[in-house]
């Protein structure tokens, strides 16, 4: 196929997206039930299959998904690993290819008996992302809508204003969020396991610790207290949706309203993001 283009190809990659995996570990009769959910994406030279549909050195998405299949046979051990293992796989077995990034979600089961587990639909899920480059591996490891919310020690005040600004200046109002946290780690750490326990017990303690006087402050709060408790992570990602909770106007009943009774907002919402490096600037 000839390929007279005069344009060039930008950044690309391919690979399977949402491939869902359940392990069940039966070295005993309490068995162990892992469930993840895996997305490959791989990039290198392939130029050849987008200008002229010259495949050969496209390893297939379907064969990425059956690699990771395969690979589960024999335990699939931290999220971080597991991704790590794959992505390593794909950019040293693939000729065409340089840059493996595999991300995998996690969705926790609580254990109910032997071999009997719940649960429920949505929720936290532990992430991991690894990216190959054919030298280094770089690993990321997160949680994603992990729902807090404190009904107090929250103010939100001393803000700028103008023309426009109506929102009331507050010290006690309840400050609700779902947190995405991924953290990049500069070495490995003893056990990933452990540092994510690590991390997941600092940032909760951050916020219930916290008087928060803006979501922002919250934010970094949680970044330096994950730091602070993993030497081996080198940054902090936080994504933290406001969730709005605006207390009910019940004085067209004849009612007051101490403080108890909020309409709880969806859309528009506040979006607070950002990092928190371990480095100074
Ligand atoms: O914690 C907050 N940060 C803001 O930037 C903000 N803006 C707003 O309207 N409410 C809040 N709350």
């Amino acid at each position: 196929m000839p390929n007279d283009s005069p344009f060039t190809l930008g950044p690309n990659s391919y690979g399977k997206s949402g491939v869902r995996l359940v392990h069940v570990g039966r070295d005993s009769a309490r068995h162990e039930i892992r469930d993840l959910t895996v997305h490959t994406a791989l990039s290198g030279d392939l130029d050849a299959t987008h200008r002229t549909g010259d495949n050969t050195g496209v390893l297939p998405t379907d064969t990425q998904k059956n690699t990771v299949y395969a690979f589960a046979r024999d335990g699939i051990g931290p999220a971080e690993a597991f991704a790590e293992r794959l992505a390593r796989h794909f950019v040293d077995r693939t000729p065409a290819i340089t840059d493996a990034r595999v991300g995998i979600e996690e969705h926790a089961w609580t254990r109910l008996g032997r071999h009997s587990f719940t649960r429920g639909e949505g929720g936290e899920l532990r992430t991991a992302d690894v990216h190959y480059d054919g030298q280094t591996a770089a690993v990321a490891s997160g949680i994603r809508d992990l729902l807090l919310l404190n009904t107090t020690d929250s103010a939100f005040r001393g803000f700028r204003t103008d023309e426009y600004t109506t929102l009331p200046e507050t010290d006690d109002r309840i400050l609700a969020t779902a947190v995405t946290a991924t953290w990049t780690y500069t070495a490995a750490p003893a056990s990933y396991d452990t540092a994510f326990d690590d991390a997941r017990e600092a940032l909760l303690a951050a916020f219930a610790d916290t008087y928060s006087l803006s979501l922002q402050q919250t934010l970094y709060a949680v970044g330096e207290r994950i730091l602070k408790a993993i030497p081996e992570v080198g940054e902090v990602r936080l994504s933290m949706p406001n969730r709005h909770h605006y207390l009910y106007d019940l004085e067209p009943f004849g009612l007051d309203n101490p403080g108890t009774v909020f309409q709880a907002g969806d859309l528009p919402y506040g979006l607070i993001e950002g990092t928190v490096r371990r480095e100074a600037t």
